[in-house]
């Protein structure tokens, strides 16, 4: 389903140079649970932005279902996410003048689905927030304002969910229940899921845990169940 082929990324500021990514291989089969880890900095968030066609590589491609995203244009990498991609940010992004409802039915809405608000509140339903339809963002707790960006991501059933450590503003508590939630809904309805955690027990539910430092990835656990986190 995804296919980086190569791939190298930079960033340029001035005269100093932050090599991302160098000439990356990765293969991520559809249904596959994929979590990145590593020190901070090293450039997980902009390989989440690669994947969505947010940024440009240097080199290099990146495959989505055999369509290089470097090959196409913003109005196609629009299309293809509002078509089969769901992003969830460590920082909601939720739109502080809509309603949960609205805020969950966007992705639809732009589609121009007539069904937008109904898919939207069958999907708070399924994050737990059925009660809470009419709320603003700014009156959610962090874990409802999560659940609904989750709600968003999900509401268009996406091919790929990328997530930038879905939990990562929320108390140990509820991040585990997000996490479960996001784990559980990407069975249910057998989407690709690649996040970024630095949650070694939350990574460890996922089917590979992959470790970004130095600009290479690379495998840093076989999922065992155990629990057990060998470095790359
Ligand atoms: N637009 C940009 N221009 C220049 N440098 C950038 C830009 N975006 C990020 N960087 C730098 O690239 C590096 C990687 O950033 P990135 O946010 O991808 O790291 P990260 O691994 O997600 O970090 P964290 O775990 O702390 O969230 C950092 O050193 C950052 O300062």
């Amino acid at each position: 389903m995804i296919r980086l082929d190569r791939l190298s990324m930079h960033y340029q500021l001035g005269a100093a140079r932050i090599d991302i990514l160098r000439e990356v291989d990765l293969d991520i089969a559809a249904g596959e649970r994929v979590a990145i880890a590593g020190p901070s900095g090293t450039g997980k968030t902009s390989l989440l932005l690669l994947l969505a066609g947010l940024e440009r590589p240097a080199a290099g491609s990146v495959l989505f279902d055999g369509r290089a995203l470097e090959t196409m244009d913003r109005d196609q990498l629009a299309d293809l996410r509002r078509d089969h991609m769901g992003i969830v940010f460590q920082s909601f992004h939720l739109v502080p003048s809509l309603s949960a409802l609205d805020n969950a039915a966007l992705p639809l809405e732009i589609a121009g689905r007539r069904d937008a608000r109904e898919r939207a509140r069958a999907m708070l339903d399924r994050v737990g927030l059925g009660a809470r339809l009419d709320h603003y963002p700014g009156q959610l707790s962090g874990g409802e304002q999560q659940r609904v960006a989750i709600a968003r991501a999900l509401v268009h059933e996406p091919k790929l969910v990328l997530a930038d450590e879905p939990t990562g503003n929320l108390d140990d508590r509820t991040g585990a229940a997000i996490g479960e939630l996001l784990l559980h809904l990407n069975a249910e309805t057998n989407t690709t899921l690649v996040l970024v955690t630095h949650d070694m027990a939350f990574a460890a539910r996922c089917d590979r845990v992959l470790r970004l430092a130095n600009g290479r990835l690379g495998e840093a656990q076989h999922a065992t169940g155990r629990g057990d986190v060998r470095p790359a």
